[in-house]
């Protein structure tokens, strides 16, 4: 007994690194990325970003303290005023308005993965919905660290993808991703060896509906 947020990435490290390092990631940070597949990921990913905002009711729903409804209400909003509208500014500077934006039908990758979550969610505790939740959260502030030390990464107007890094790369977002890991240090710290399994296989399979996320939006899939 007595695990930590670490213990679920050591159990997938494989697909972990590939969540971090994909090629959708290491083209985003060195520029190269062609803008037709990011409009693509953007778009699904506004899609992507309302489920997931369900999923934060739900995880309010599923609180039992105050200090855990706080949490999901935290990130709930950070969804809504932070990242929503990083996405509708994006598009609309790319010509894409917010009514084409809630007309777009969902690529497969944006349905498997909101819904895997929810349904995690609905069927389980608060754990398993942070969990299915932590690939995202986590995910991202790592990939913005990792691409910060990376040769080939881009800063600045040189990259047209400099905003989203920003934002990733940025003091309020490092600092959710930090009170996540240590919202799950402390709830995974008192789990069984059992329940730990159940959980890893969670993250796992949310890391590697990540991964298609990617993939998706370098194939422009639906
Ligand atoms: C496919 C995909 N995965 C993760 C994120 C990042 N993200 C989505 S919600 C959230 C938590 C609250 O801000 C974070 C970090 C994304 N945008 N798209």
């Amino acid at each position: 007994m007595g695990y930590a947020f670490d213990d679920l990435k050591g159990a997938c490290h494989h697909d972990w690194r590939a969540y971090i390092e994909h090629d959708f990631v290491r083209q985003l940070g060195a520029g190269t990325l062609e803008a037709g597949a990011f409009r693509h990921y953007l778009k699904q990913d506004y899609l992507f970003l309302i489920h997931f905002s369900r999923a934060y009711a739900l995880a309010a729903y599923k609180s039992r303290s105050l200090t855990d409804l706080r949490h999901a209400h935290a990130g709930l909003k950070t969804i809504l005023d932070v990242e929503l509208q990083l996405h509708i500014d994006f598009c609309r500077d790319w010509g894409i308005d917010e009514a084409e934006l809630a007309a777009l039908p969902e690529a497969k990758a944006t349905l498997a993965y909101t819904r895997y979550v929810l349904d995690t969610g609905n069927r389980g505790d608060l754990l398993d919905l942070h969990v299915a939740l932590a690939p995202c959260l986590v995910g991202y502030g790592e990939i913005a660290q990792w691409l910060a030390a990376q040769s080939f990464t881009v800063r600045g107007e040189a990259n047209p993808y400099d905003a989203w890094i920003a934002m990733y790369a940025g003091d309020d977002f490092q600092a959710a991703m930090r009170d996540e890991i240590a919202w799950l240090n402390g709830r995974l710290a008192e789990v069984t060896p059992r329940r730990f399994e159940e959980l890893a296989t969670v993250f796992r399979d949310a890391t590697r509906l990540e991964i298609d996320f990617w993939q998706m939006g370098l194939d422009r899939a639906d």
